[in-house]
């Protein structure tokens, strides 16, 4: 329940709720735990290995880290094995076993000392996940760990007896670091939040050996992070919360500013670049932003002042000018911009009006939304931080950034710039702001797509910009025509699409002076093997099919080889069946120019062109300067030589195998054990250009049947006359068996010899 008590014009409820919510946000609580628990063997069994006896012996752990493997870690959605950044051996749970009965309840045990710890009051799950095992040098580089179960939101990791020295983790959040350590001889757990950072160091000497759970909570309740975890943290996003379920109308604060602690500089402001309880409340905000329908921004804010002030020159009269002070380092630029002729700086005498203006808006990302837009004073939750005397500015008072905490529904209202000519708003910062404003809106929406207001929002401020551009603004003669740029269109235009709003995606089409870039048809796919986006979404699909058909036709040759089965041909089957739906005929040109630009570009960079060499036999060198290597260097460029034979001792033709397979040399070199020192045989071959020829037939094949998922008559109305040549080039010949009539592309014209080397292992009909 909000109250809004006005007490000596300092209106209380939210406002001061708010303000008092966010002071107490000190730092974060414990991010991460660890401790001793009792001695109980788990009683491990591993197979093809058996039961692992306490004390741990050198010999059985040797045994399993022979069953172990290579710790993966993930990237985005990759899983990685590079032991540059994980070096680790580990075992998964199907190849152990804990055969000790009340090893579960221990491990709900250890659970609830975690969950105290971390404090989380919801019953905790632990979920087994790998054995681990960290030799000399074995370490883990900082990473978070990703949720690898629903509703994980901590990882646990269970000490096993094991002598080792190093292998601490050493773990960072919000700018704190802990450093905790599994116990050498008995048994212990550490645990962690998954977003918190954290390293495993190298182990110096012995073994690190350890079991990993994923801690769980229902998943159907708010996943615990190490940001939430506090009392304060929990008050903060109550009054938050009760903040923003009031009325839009009844709202006593439209949207707040709380004053930063530190000094930042107006080029590097982002959520990174915060310190200390700054990034925690900042970062804290940004999670309850996950949750909550708001939206958080940094401020730099400029104080603007006016008054009279003193020329220094001989003729001194007192004139009326406006300065503009920033605090700390602006203030410098204020100096140096306002000095006279003779060096003194013309200081205010009186100051009659001090208004604040917010210089820059930016993203949590740093990304800039707004320049130059006005700050109410009212709407600063601690207004007097940011009125001190201007002495102070000297002192370096540091308070002239700011977190913005704007609720959604009040976005558009709140980055709303005035259209008028006023105070320092020219009309060229104005429109500046739109497209930045409109390319922020527009991105937002790609996380929030159901947000009608926000959609409202930019549909109304794309027309003013729009309908400006072509008309100027009211009252103005010479319209400044904005051009919002191309990036900012894209992204409008996938905002109209995820919005599912034809006129919308039409209007934003039309604004498109140029093709799209690649990156749109990426963002199409992905959208659409999302579920979130399908062709029939754009009823109006015929208002982009110009404008796609261009973009991919200019686009096709560049057509990444790997991207054709995960993207463009299901693009084309969905086009198909959007065609279909809507009784289009594929053979539209537009559409056939996609279908056949992407189909074309298929055969020639996915299957490409038959792999030849020239019977060259000049090979390249190998890499080593001794005697035998420059005898096998010679042999290998010479092009006359096939064959070369080297008798020399085992040692040396064992160093000369060694670099022939180092550097790749397409030859086969053998041992012909006959006479002494027996003879190394290098015979120049053309294996690679085999394999090559090989992986080539098995595209092909591949092409064909992928082709031949099209429907003939359809494939005919794409390629046209170029149907047979193209089909040829993937080995699906005329019924008849007999060769199109023509030169085939790709086919050597002059008969040539042929080499059991050049036989096409897939399709037989060929050469
Ligand atoms: O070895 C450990 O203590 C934990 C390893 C780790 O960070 C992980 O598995 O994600
Ligand atoms: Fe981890």
């Amino acid at each position: 329940m909000a109250t809004s008590t006005v007490d000596g014009g300092e209106p209380l409820g939210i406002k001061k709720e708010l303000r008092e919510a966010l002071d107490a946000i000190v730092s974060s609580g414990t991010f991460a735990s660890q401790g001793r628990l009792p001695h109980v063997d788990p009683q491990i069994k591993v197979q093809d290995v058996g039961a692992i006896s306490l004390p741990l012996q050198e010999s059985q752990l040797r045994q399993m880290m022979k069953q172990a493997h290579q710790a993966p870690y993930g990237k985005g959605s990759e899983t990685l094995v590079d032991t540059a950044v994980r070096n680790t051996l580990e075992l998964n749970p199907g190849q152990f076993e804990l055969s000790n009965p009340n090893w579960d309840n221990y491990i709900k045990r250890a659970c609830t000392c975690v969950a105290r710890d971390l404090g989380v009051d919801s019953p905790v799950s632990a979920e087994l996940y790998k054995m681990l095992i960290y030799e000399k040098g074995a370490m883990f580089k900082p990473h978070t760990d990703t949720e690898k179960a629903p509703g994980m939101f901590a990882t646990l990791v269970i000490g096993l007896p094991s002598p080792f020295e190093g292998g601490e983790v050493a773990v960072k959040h919000q700018g704190k670091k802990m450093t905790l350590t599994t116990l050498q001889h008995g048994f212990s757990y550490v645990s962690w939040y998954s977003d918190v950072v954290h390293e495993i160091l190298a182990v110096r000497s012995g073994y690190r050996w350890v079991l990993t759970y994923n801690l769980c909570i229902d998943p159907s309740r708010p996943c615990p992070t190490a940001c939430l975890l506090t009392d304060e943290a929990r008050h903060l996003h109550r009054i938050l919360k009760t903040w923003l379920n009031q009325n839009t109308p009844e709202r006593e604060l439209s949207h707040a500013y709380y004053r930063l602690d530190h000094e930042y500089t107006k080029a590097n402001i982002s959520l990174n670049a915060l310190k200390g309880r700054d990034l925690a409340s900042v970062h804290l905000l940004k999670e309850i932003s996950n949750d909550l329908n708001m939206e958080i921004f940094l401020a730099v804010i400029a104080k603007g002042q006016m008054g009279p002030c003193r020329y220094e020159e001989p003729y001194s009269r007192k004139s009326y000018r406006s300065s503009r002070s920033y605090f700390n380092i602006y203030l410098e630029n204020y100096n140096a911009g306002y000095r006279g002729r003779s060096g003194a700086i013309h200081a205010l005498e009186q100051i009659i009006n001090t208004s604040y203006e917010v210089d820059t808006l930016v993203g949590l990302d740093g990304c800039e939304v707004m320049e130059s837009m006005p700050l109410k004073n009212d709407n600063v939750l601690q207004m007097k931080c940011f009125d001190v005397d201007p002495q102070e500015d000297y002192m370096g008072y540091q308070g002239n950034f700011a977190v913005v905490i704007v609720p959604r529904d009040s976005i558009a209202h709140f980055l709303k710039v005035p259209t008028e000519r006023s105070g320092p708003y020219t009309e060229s910062t104005c429109q500046g702001n739109k497209a930045l404003i409109i390319g922020y809106l527009a991105k937002s929406l790609a996380h929030t797509p159901d947000d009608q207001f926000l959609i409202k929002t930019l549909k109304d401020l794309c027309q003013e910009v729009w309908t400006m551009s072509e008309t100027g603004p009211p009252g103005s003669s010479r319209p400044p025509r904005v051009v919002l740029p191309e990036a900012v269109i894209t992204k409008v235009l996938q905002a109209a699409i995820i919005s599912k709003d034809p006129d919308f995606v039409k209007d934003a089409v039309g604004r498109l002076e140029r093709n799209l870039s690649p990156d749109f048809f990426t963002w199409v796919q992905e959208q659409t093997a999302a579920g979130l986006i399908t062709f029939d979404t754009i009823k109006d699909f015929g208002s982009i099919v110009g404008i796609l058909s261009r973009t991919i036709c200019s686009h096709a040759p560049a057509m990444e080889a790997s991207d054709f089965h995960s993207l463009w041909l299901p693009f084309l089957h969905h086009l198909v069946r959007f065609c279909e739906a809507n009784s289009i005929p594929t053979s539209t040109p537009d559409y056939q120019r996609i279908f056949a630009a992407i189909l074309k570009a298929y055969i020639n960079n996915y299957v490409g062109e038959r792999p030849s060499h020239d019977g060259n036999y000049v090979r390249p060198t190998v890499g080593h300067g001794c005697a035998d290597c420059i005898s096998l260097n010679r042999f290998l460029s010479d092009p006359a030589q096939t064959v070369g034979r080297f008798s020399v001792n085992q040692k040396r033709r064992h160093h000369l195998h060694l670099r022939l397979d180092a550097a790749k040399i397409d030859c086969t070199h053998e041992t012909e054990r006959i006479g002494s020192p027996q003879t190394l045989v290098v015979t120049k071959s053309f294996r690679r250009h085999e394999r090559d020829l090989a992986a080539w037939g098995k595209r092909k094949a591949e092409a064909r049947v992928k082709l031949l998922d099209f429907n003939k008559r359809d494939l005919t109305g794409w390629f046209g006359e170029e149907y047979e040549g193209l089909m040829g080039r993937v080995g699906h010949g005329p019924s008849s068996g007999r060769r199109p009539a023509g030169p085939v592309p790709n086919r050597p014209t002059r008969p040539r010899k042929r080499k059991a080397a050049d036989i096409d292992v897939v399709d037989l009909r060929d050469d």
